[in-house]
């Protein structure tokens, strides 16, 4: 007994303590979620004046209902809210529908107004204007710091609104992202080159392509798009660029052994992608209709895999240029399908073409995800971390690499009609002593596609 009691005492405690701990938990827990019931109370609109007068039991037991454990014991109370349990869940649901929209809406006012924490950037169009007089231009009002990374890039604090700049206006800067200026400047084409932009549109990159090689040799500015056309034409004359001939074509269309195309050296390939990098898509990722589930998952990897299958495409046919040495290829996309698959897949076409992947910016931490070989060679950039979601893969064709005839180009992205029309030409071509002056003209005229130069005087 002398012995039992000091342990009776000390168990006691420890009851004591545990339960002490136990309420308290209990009561943090409810008293952090008190808002939450409230509200949901209120929602579901259940409680009669008896209920009413016995508010905080309700509140309780509402929290174990929504939150806690199985009710061990069922008094009135329990009984009348467990037959509501159903109201009170959807109560619940709205709720948090509610809090979430409310959440959206704050992302896109922090989004929308010009008080973000992105910094801004401008690249220094150099047909125009050099950088110093830039930076002299710019530090009149602003805080303006040279790019660590990406030549003729300026950066300006987040708040920035420089849409009505003179600088900007009469194209001496373009309002570019720091990403979006990487693309050019990992092609780096030498001035005097043929250089092919495939998909141009709005032509932010072609006329970086223009001054990267200081107006010197053509960059043929490709777009599918009618509309955009237009707005390709406008940022060209903006650069003043003399060296930049717009074709209103289909890129998958041209045929890389036809004049102009034969001499392209490099090629900027930045096709039509789902955006998921950019901030207005993955806003619009939050929004009710594509969080309302299985349909919309449906459709956006129907989209994805439409998207990739394009991009494929693209891709393949900007390695059958005859001349060409390098090709970058960019979206604006963070999924694996539209960036480190598409290249996965063509990888074995492009090393049967002499081409391997090169390391654009060696110095940026950020690459592509370990799904192929060679996948440190990509470069990503992150939505949260960098403000903006891209991807780059730069493929370099080995010294000494040309496209033999017989390699003859993966035709199967091709229409039927062009597979034929190619097929009736190797028979041809059999027969014919190629290349005859007649021969020529007979192939070009087998291959002659709707593709307009657009005047943009
Ligand atoms: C991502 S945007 C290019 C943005 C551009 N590189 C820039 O930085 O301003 C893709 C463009 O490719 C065009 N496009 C889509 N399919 C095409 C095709 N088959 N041939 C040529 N252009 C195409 C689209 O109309 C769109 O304008």
């Amino acid at each position: 007994m002398i012995i039992a009691e000091p342990f009776e005492a000390l168990f006691n405690i420890a009851l004591l303590l545990f339960l002490f701990w136990f309420t308290l938990h209990i009561w943090v827990d409810l008293f952090s979620d008190l808002p939450i019931i409230k509200d949901v109370l209120e929602g579901a609109n259940i409680l009669n004046s008896r209920w009413k007068r016995q508010v905080e039991l309700v509140y309780i037991i509402t929290y174990d209902i929504l939150f806690g454990q199985e009710i061990s014991f069922v008094g009135d109370a329990e009984k009348f809210l467990l037959q509501r349990k159903v109201s009170l869940q959807s109560a619940l649901a709205r709720l948090l529908v509610r809090k979430k929209m409310k959440r959206i809406e704050d992302l896109l006012h922090h989004y929308q107004t010009p008080d973000v924490s992105k910094p801004r950037y401008v690249r220094v169009n150099t047909l125009k204007l050099d950088v110093d007089s830039a930076l002299i231009e710019l530090r009149k009002q602003y805080m303006v710091e040279k790019d660590d990374l990406v030549p003729d890039l300026l950066k300006l604090p987040p708040k920035c609104d420089l849409h009505d700049h003179p600088l900007v206006m009469n194209g001496s800067v373009f309002m570019q992202g720091k990403a979006s200026s990487m693309v050019a400047a990992a092609l780096d084409p030498e001035p005097g080159w043929e250089v092919l932009d495939a998909c141009a549109a709005p032509g932010n990159k072609t006329v970086h392509l223009a001054a990267l090689m200081r107006g010197k040799g053509k960059v043929i500015a490709c777009e599918l798009n009618k509309e955009r056309i237009k707005r390709l034409a406008d940022t060209v004359r903006l650069s003043g660029s003399c060296n930049i001939e717009v074709f209103h074509s289909d890129f998958l269309s041209l045929d890389p052994k036809d004049p102009p195309y034969s001499k392209v050296r490099a090629i900027l390939l930045d096709p039509s992608c789902s955006g998921s990098g950019t901030v207005a898509e993955r806003l619009d990722h939050l929004l009710p209709s594509h969080a309302a589930g299985q349909s919309a998952n449906v459709d956006e990897t129907e989209r994805l895999t439409k998207l990739a299958s394009f991009q494929k495409k693209a891709l393949t046919h900007a390695l059958c240029f005859p001349q060409v040495e390098r090709i970058v290829y960019s979206t604006c996309s963070i999924h694996q399908i539209e960036n480190e698959d598409v290249v996965k897949s063509i990888l074995p076409l492009a090393a049967s073409h002499g081409f391997r992947l090169a390391t654009p910016f060696p110095q940026w931490h950020r690459r592509g995800l370990p799904v192929l070989e060679g996948f440190e060679h990509l470069l990503r950039t992150d939505p949260v971390e960098d403000k903006e979601g891209f991807f780059i893969a730069l493929f370099i064709r080995e010294e000494g690499s040309v496209i033999h005839p017989s390699l003859s180009p993966d035709s199967s992205h091709l229409s039927l009609v062009e597979r034929t029309k190619r097929k009736n030409l190797s028979k041809k071509e059999a027969r014919i002593i190629m290349p005859t002056l007649f021969g020529g003209m007979f192939k070009m005229f087998l291959y002659s596609k709707p593709s307009f130069r657009v005047n943009l005087k």
